[in-house]
């Protein structure tokens, strides 16, 4: 039993991370994209990320959502410890409880928003139904379209309802608004945000834009691969209210 020495995070406890480190490259090409970043993220949180380009957000991101391993350090999920998860296992646990969400889309331009969605509810065991996920990005009326007949916001919706139809514990999103405008992404923003507070669905959002942080409990600020500072915002604020 690896785990066995290690100590679980408390109850309620999503992410707990320790000493977490990852390096590319060797030598003088080596890079250090994040250094002893101890966090840990509650369940339920709304979570947004913030810091410049290169600070390391989209590696914690893949690191969390077990598309990549740590360097150095620890990263548990719940009382899993990811770090020293094999690739089978990390697959079974981004299938079980992982869902994503990036800048662009990635829908299959042949099948409608129904066939989109539903092509994730054969391989997880307890998915909503592909119409309640649909609902819940209020696509209804465009669930038979195909994705070259919705606008980038309607897609983008797609793609949540495709991340949240197996019910994911978390649900990670790295820059979803980063290809939109500005009205389109605050709906897109809606949409995670209602996720989160109806499904209770544990969020972490990847942004360059500061005012997006507004909506979340806490911020964390990367800089340079480490954690900088981490703030919680006392009164969270809706999408409709920020503004940029
Ligand atoms: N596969 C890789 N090979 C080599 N270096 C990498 C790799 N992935 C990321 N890096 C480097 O690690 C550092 C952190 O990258 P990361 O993508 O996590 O930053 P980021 O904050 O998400 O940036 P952005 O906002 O531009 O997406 C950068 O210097 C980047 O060049």
């Amino acid at each position: 039993m690896p785990n066995a020495m290690r100590t679980p995070p408390p109850a309620g406890c999503v992410f707990r991370t320790r000493g977490l480190g990852k390096s590319y490259g060797s030598g003088e090409t080596r890079v250090d994209a994040l250094r002893e970043v101890d966090l840990d993220i509650a369940r339920g949180e709304f979570v947004v990320l913030l810091g410049p380009s290169g600070s390391g957000k989209s590696t914690l991101l893949n690191i969390l959502g077990g598309l990549d391993v740590p360097s150095t350090g620890q990263v548990m999920f719940g009382d899993e410890d990811l770090s020293r998860a094999d690739d089978a296992e990390l697959t079974t646990y981004r299938r079980e409880h992982v869902g994503f969400v990036f800048q662009f889309y990635n829908l299959i331009p042949s099948l409608t928003v129904r066939e989109n969605v539903a092509l994730v509810t054969d391989i997880v065991k307890n998915p909503m139904t592909v119409d309640d996920a649909i609902d819940r990005v209020g696509l209804t009326p465009r669930r038979d379209h195909f994705p070259a007949q919705l606008s980038g916001g309607e897609q983008q919706r797609v793609a949540i309802a495709r991340a949240i139809v197996k019910r994911p514990e978390v649900l990670l999103c790295d820059e979803p608004t980063g290809a939109l405008d500005y009205q389109t992404g605050k709906l897109v923003l809606e949409v995670i945000a209602r996720i989160n507070a109806e499904l209770g669905t544990t969020t972490i959002v990847i942004t360059h834009n500061a005012a997006i942080a507004g909506m979340a409990d806490r911020v964390v600020y990367l800089g340079d691969g480490r954690v900088l500072r981490v703030e919680v915002n006392e009164k969270k604020l809706s999408p409709a209210e920020l503004s940029w």
